[in-house]
């Protein structure tokens, strides 16, 4: 069952629908010992990012598009083989996860087109991540940009980390608006994968932040020592 499910056929309040139904998914999830999905819609999500969400979920139908789940845990996006390697520990959060309040922090969701080497996130920063009065911290900013082509770079390359991040900050993003931040990978150079980023206004007509990032493929010897040396 997908959230897709009873939206477009709701007589009224899609809002309402939607909030329902993603609650009841969740509510079944953490029944059956699931961790909870939180790129679903909740009542702190603007009308602009619901119909943003629909527009997204409805290119999903053609297996083009598909959206990323996301947990709290960054252990819960491992795939289950290379969770081996790792320790689960019930004391870290993933950072964009680690504030508890509805629409305050980061309410983001993000979908991936393989074929395209594109990661697309829908972002409505919350009244925690203030910076100048009224608009996102940059360092926000920053981090959705980084998790995003992050996101990106893992689906090319697999486990990876970023070397550099370079960001151009364009125009301020207000507080409960709605950006989509647009990555993709541009080259894959031996371990090295080059990618960029636009974040706009859901209109297209304001350029909020430009970016370029580099990720490195972990070498697997030096990625069990860094493991190692932080356990
Ligand atoms: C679909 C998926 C869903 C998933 C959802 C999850 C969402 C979460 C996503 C979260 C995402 C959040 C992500 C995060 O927050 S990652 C956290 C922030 N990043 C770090 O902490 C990384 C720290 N740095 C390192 O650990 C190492 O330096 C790394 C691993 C990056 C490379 O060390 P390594 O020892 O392995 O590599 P190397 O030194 O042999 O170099 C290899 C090559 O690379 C070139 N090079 C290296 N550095 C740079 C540089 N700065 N500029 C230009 N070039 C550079 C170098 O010259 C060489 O080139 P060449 O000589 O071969 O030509």
């Amino acid at each position: 069952m997908g959230p897709r499910g009873g939206i477009s056929r709701c007589p009224c309040g899609r809002k309402l629908l939607t909030v329902c139904l993603s609650r009841s998914i969740q509510a079944a999830g953490s029944q059956l010992g699931q961790s909870k999905d939180y790129a679903l819609p909740n009542a702190s999500w603007s009308q602009d990012m619901l119909d943003l969400y629909n527009r997204f979920l409805d290119m999903t139908k053609d297996g083009l598009w598909k959206r990323i789940p996301s947990y709290n845990n960054i252990l819960d996006h491992i795939p289950e083989s290379m969770k081996l390697t790792y320790e689960k520990r019930k004391d870290t959060r993933l950072f964009l996860r680690s504030i508890d309040a509805e629409g305050a922090g980061f309410e983001y969701v993000m979908f991936l087109n393989t074929s395209e080497k594109r990661v697309v996130c829908l972002f409505q920063p919350g009244s925690y991540l203030e910076g100048h009065p009224g608009f996102a911290h940059g360092g926000s900013i920053a981090t959705i940009i980084d998790s995003t082509i992050g996101s990106c770079a893992i689906s090319v390359a697999g486990k990876v980390m970023t070397a550099n991040l370079s960001i151009d900050y364009v125009n301020p993003v207000p507080l409960g608006s709605v950006v989509l931040v647009d990555s993709k990978a541009d080259k894959v150079e031996g371990r090295k994968v080059f990618l960029s980023c636009k974040m706009q206004s859901v209109d297209g007509n304001t350029l909020h932040a430009e970016a370029t990032a580099l990720f490195i493929q972990l070498d697997a010897t030096k990625a069990q020592k860094q493991q190692a040396s932080c356990q």
